[in-house]
């Protein structure tokens, strides 16, 4: 809807009215239509100023009308309609003005913002372009290297860069609206030939050629095989070289390969799965609204590795009061100086004075007495961890929340360490903490509503996608991820080579391969893990029950480049070879080939070809079964949360939507007649075998993704 007011006698205000963020839904378009129409033909109105209710001006489209029958007004003529009035339209712009809302505030002759509000076209991050004329009108306005940077990321820009760019007009710290009608009252009646922006020229460009191939590029680059970055720069080079009418044609023809492109449908469903995890409930029936979260003012941090490093950053950044502990002198001392850095670093990159006062540290345990919420992060061991719980439910004061940055452990078992297992919970952050956007918040059977809540909210503060997850060994991230690995290493035991892997996962859009991503993180750091999981058994990986453990085929791959020293990037040698310790540019290792064809050698393996179609049907399928019974075991709420997670913290491809929705898109009868072919050549492979779920769904005719929880409440209910 739109309301329609006449004020200080001869402005006509357009108020859009649709919570929360004034999204350009058929009513309103329809309300905007109408009023424009209304307001020009009011011989008392000189001009017209368009804002949005409630200190929003317009969120832009109305992405949940995309994939249903689109009805009422359309944008463009709307658009040029307002372009082409005879009275000055000002747009006054609160709070944000993204997508269509910002392509409506370019149609108008002139736009204030206020200081605090943000605009952007954010279209490309929806698989879309800015199609109701923001590709060719920006361009115009701003010039084609600014108009690029802003299409093509998305990125949203607050008002004083958007005055600079020269997007705005004017900005103004008071109330925008009454700014903007006294605007409009003064350039009533002036002519408008000047104001509208699609008869402007682009502005010229030496060497546009060179610039578009070099953006071309590096777009293409960083896009991973998104398909909506790469359409932006040729709209954009539409609007720089062709005249506006042609360029709007050219617009519309991108748009109608994107609009109804898997990668857009992908893309808009993260979109609402980012939202809809924050709605977590819980098997017991506790849910997010209505659980309330306790204030948390003061935190603490218990060891100082890579990770509680990191957490002391997110934390603190986030504004809490931090007291970071570190038994060993040494290592306090170093993480002191590494988390100064960081902080410095951050502020430097947002302009803004670091927050180092806001962390104390301390060797004793006993300083955290009086803080809100503890993060346990040691060393990754049950013995160690349930060491310090215990010391921490002595010392710390009554109500305190107790969380564990544990990866993998039983969340339970640390509970019932503490006379108050109802307050503990795992806060499980990704590596680098203060930059993965990623929180698994894992509930024990004994974790009350209110501490996931707390963890919840404290995640949201700190700016991550904040997902919360049943108990069990991984959790799921790196439950799924586990079958992943495994399945990439049984791939090169078969004949491939980590290159062919990892050249197929990167082609899919991962920033990395399996094996870069090991080498990256470490390899000691995998042995370790499958030490404690009881795989590595020393003096076995190069024997002859080598392959075979816990009953069930092993690859003992890693353990063998471990032994060797092969840590991956640290030693400059793991499944790659590296020019020095830290350097990041991998390349082919003709050891490690010379190596895998004596293993293979050695095991009576026989090298096959194998192609990208296997690599990528093995290691994503695999992940997906186990993705499957995790909601089957109730672990994860929704195949949404598995996404967000996948999507956030294991770097899968957002264009492709996250593991579950990408089984959705390639379709579950298919997923499933794929693993059970796999099962049979591989039968050592228990979990190749398709899971309840996946059988379950696929009987019932593959319903689609938003559906599946009818299947899997029923599947509940038979157990
Ligand atoms: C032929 C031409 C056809 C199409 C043209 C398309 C051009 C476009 O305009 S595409 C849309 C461009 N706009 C965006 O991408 C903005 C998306 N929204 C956001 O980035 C954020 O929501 C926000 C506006 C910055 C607000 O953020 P925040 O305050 O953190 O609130 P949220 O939790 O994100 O959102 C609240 C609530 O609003 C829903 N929502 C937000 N934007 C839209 C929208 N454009 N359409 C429909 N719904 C929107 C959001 O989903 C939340 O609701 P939930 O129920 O919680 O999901």
């Amino acid at each position: 809807m739109a309301q329609y007011t006449r004020v200080s006698g001869f402005v006509g205000l357009i108020t859009l009215q649709n919570p929360p963020v004034n999204a350009l839904s058929a009513p309103v378009r329809q309300g905007i239509v109408d009023t424009v129409q209304r307001a020009l033909s009011d011989p008392e109105v000189k001009s017209v100023v368009i804002c949005g209710q409630n200190g929003i001006f317009c969120g832009g489209a109305d992405i949940k009308e995309f994939g249903t029958d689109m009805f009422g007004p359309p944008l463009i003529p709307m658009i040029h309609a307002i372009e082409a009035a005879n009275k000055p339209v000002v747009a006054a712009i609160e709070g944000i003005a993204l997508g269509g809302g910002l392509e409506l505030a370019l149609g108008c002759h002139y736009r204030i913002a206020h200081s605090k509000a943000r605009l952007g076209l954010p279209e490309v991050t929806l698989g879309l372009l800015p199609a109701a004329g923001g590709s060719q009108r920006l361009p115009r306005l701003i010039g084609v290297p600014a108009a690029l940077n802003l299409i093509t990321t998305g990125r949203h820009v607050t008002a004083a860069e958007a005055l600079q760019l020269g997007i705005v007009d004017q900005v103004t710290d008071h109330n925008t609206v009454d700014a903007a009608v006294k605007f409009a009252l003064r350039v009533g009646g002036q002519s408008l030939d000047a104001r509208r922006i699609s008869t402007y020229p682009c502005p010229q460009q030496p060497d546009l050629d060179a610039l578009f191939e070099d953006v071309m590029q590096k777009v293409r680059q960083s896009a991973r095989g998104a398909i909506a970055p790469v359409a932006c720069v040729q709209a954009v080079r539409a609007a720089a070289t062709l005249p506006y009418t042609q360029g709007m044609e050219r617009e519309k023809e991108l748009m109608a390969t994107l609009f109804t492109s898997g990668q857009a449908r992908a893309l808009q469903y993260c979109f609402f799965a980012q939202r809809a995890v924050g709605r977590w409930k819980m098997p017991n029936g506790a849910r997010w609204d209505t659980s309330k979260p306790r204030p948390v003012h003061k935190a603490a941090v218990i060891g100082l590795g890579t990770m509680g490093r990191g957490i002391t950053v997110a934390l603190a950044q986030t504004g809490l009061s931090v007291i970071a502990v570190e038994s060993q002198e040494k290592q306090l001392m170093e993480a002191k100086q590494a988390v100064s850095g960081m902080l410095e670093r951050g502020a430097k990159r947002r302009g803004v004075a670091p927050v180092l006062d806001r962390i104390s540290y301390s060797q004793d345990i006993q300083a955290v007495a009086d803080v809100d919420l503890v993060i346990e992060a040691v060393f990754e061991d049950m013995a160690l961890k349930t060491k310090v719980f215990r010391q921490l439910s002595a010392v710390c004061k009554p109500g305190t929340l107790l969380c564990t940055n544990t990866s993998a452990l039983d969340v339970d078992q640390l509970a019932s360490e503490t006379p108050n297992p109802e307050l503990v919970v795992g806060m499980h952050f990704f590596a680098p903490a203060h930059v993965m956007k990623l929180l698994e918040v894992v509930y024990g059977s004994r974790s009350s509503p209110e501490a996931v809540a707390t963890a919840m909210q404290l995640g949201k503060k700190m700016g991550k996608a904040s997902v919360a997850v049943g108990n069990c060994r991984g959790f799921v991230g790196n439950r799924m991820l586990k079958l992943y690995l495994e399945q990439a290493s049984f791939l090169l035991e078969e004949g491939a080579t980590p290159e062919l892997v990892d050249g197929a996962l990167e082609e899919f859009g991962f920033p990395m391969g399996v094996f870069r991503m090991s080498d990256l993180s470490g390899l000691d750091v995998g042995w370790r893990i499958r030490k404690g999981e009881g795989l590595v058994e020393p003096g076995m990986a190069s024997g002859q029950s080598a392959r075979i453990r816990q009953g069930r085929r092993y690859s003992p791959l890693g353990d063998l480049l471990y032994e060797q020293g092969r840590f991956g990037l640290k030693t400059s040698r793991g499944w790659y070879q590296y020019d020095k310790p830290g350097s990041r540019v991998a390349r082919s290792d003709p050891w490690v080939h010379s190596f895998l064809e004596e293993y293979r050698a050695r095991h009576g393996l026989v090298a096959r070809n194998i192609d990208h179609q296997e690599v990528l049907e093995r290691c994503l399928y695999a992940m997906i079964n186990e993705g499957f019974h995790i909601l089957e075991d109730g672990i994860a709420a929704g195949p949404e949360d598995i996404d967000v997670i996948y999507v956030f913290g294991f770097g899968w491809p957002r264009h492709r939507g996250g593991p579950m929705f990408y089984a959705d898109m390639v379709g579950l009868a298919k997923v499933m007649e794929k693993l059970e072919h796999y099962h049979q050549a591989h039968p050592d492979v228990p979990y190749l075998q398709p899971s309840n779920l996946l059988r379950k769904l696929v009987a019932s005719g593959s319903p689609p993704i938003h559906t599946w929880g009818e299947v899997i409440k029923k599947l509940h209910s038979q157990l």
